[in-house]
């Protein structure tokens, strides 16, 4: 079976600078992918690489969509070389749709289903918060819209500002929301325990403060995470399916981001999440909807520990009419 195959580039622009420990983030742009079977039934896919996450770059990504052929095959997509993990996600998700299509079956296992008879619950999500002191005034409306868990990111802003801010946040937010600190590598070891020591005393709001060294940092992570009550979750270290891999052996119980559109292969991704029952969170890399679906699918199928999902980015942006993957076309 051969498959019809055309891309389109796409640029969205964020309503508001998105600001990490790795800078400001403007434009997400990725690519969109079409297959299209011998029935002429048709199977979407998306590649958004982050390359200063360890995947691919975008050039990269589409330098590789203009080589291939306008016809492939399936076993052309399962052997896309792991270098290009985004790659791997877009165009695998787009078969996956069409071996699925017309076939819409709930991915979770029967066995785990807390509602069998019932239609699928909403999962959780998590909301992620504007950096800086934007949070203070930010996570209201989305407690409105119902959200509980909230993400803030940490390590943009000089050190004790950053942890008054934190004081008021986590004060003010109700007995019920968790909060999640992001760090994205941004902290040396002892700024890392000056948080997590200001992270215990608010342990029953805390859920964890992820990435919070450099991913060249493993062992002091590792340290971290059996000195703290605030649990440490790895996001940057475990970027790709080999690193979640190696994370493991190098012996991390802890809790693993799973972002799985630069996660690389979704099958090998389901392997190795069934093989060993890892504590992960399935995350956002502000992907199209066609993206978030097949990322979406995944977490449904491998979320083990009925942690909110990293998916509350949708007000990132402008709302999208549902028409418009109809215009790239
Ligand atoms: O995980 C979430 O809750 C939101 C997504 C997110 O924070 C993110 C989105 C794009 C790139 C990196 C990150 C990150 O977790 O560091
Ligand atoms: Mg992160």
């Amino acid at each position: 079976m051969t498959y019809k195959f055309e891309f389109r580039p796409l640029a969205r622009k964020f309503l508001r600078s998105l600001t990490t420990s790795h800078g400001n983030w403007d434009i997400r742009e990725s690519i969109i992918i079409r297959l299209i079977d011998d029935a002429a039934r048709m199977g979407f896919g998306e590649i958004a690489p982050i390359s200063w996450f360890g995947s691919e770059t975008l050039t990269q990504a589409l330098d590789f969509c203009h080589q291939l052929p306008q016809e492939i095959t399936a076993k052309e997509i399962f052997t896309i070389p792991d270098d290009l993990p985004a790659c791997q996600f877009g165009f695998e998700s787009a078969l996956e749709e069409l071996a699925t299509k017309g076939n819409n079956q709930c991915p979770m296992p029967h066995a785990q289903c807390p509602m069998p008879n019932a239609p699928c619950p909403m999962p959780h999500y998590s909301a992620l918060l504007p950096a800086k002191q934007g949070a203070l005034n930010a996570w209201q409306n989305l407690w409105e819209e119902g959200y509980r868990t909230f993400k803030w990111k940490i390590g943009v802003d000089a050190i004790a500002q950053e942890l008054a801010i934190f004081d008021l946040l986590i004060r003010s937010l109700p007995d019920t929301a968790k909060l999640r600190l992001d760090a994205n590598g941004g902290l040396n070891y002892s700024e890392a325990q000056l948080w997590l020591e200001n992270c215990d005393k608010f342990s029953e709001k805390m859920e964890f403060i992820e990435q919070p060294l450099a991913v060249a940092e493993f062992a002091g992570m590792l340290q971290l995470s059996q000195m703290y009550k605030t649990a440490i979750a790895l996001d940057e270290s475990v970027a790709t399916i080999a690193q979640l891999k190696a994370a493991y052996q190098q012996g991390w119980r802890g809790i693993f981001v799973i972002k799985p559109a630069i996660a690389g292969s979704p099958s090998k991704l389901r392997q190795f999440c069934r093989q060993y029952n890892i504590d992960a969170v399935f995350s956002s890399v502000f992907e199209t909807a066609i993206g978030r679906k097949a990322a979406l699918q995944l977490a449904a199928e491998l979320s083990q520990h009925n942690r909110a999902l990293g998916f509350g980015t949708n007000h990132w942006f402008e709302q999208q009419e549902d028409t418009w993957l109809e215009s790239l076309w």
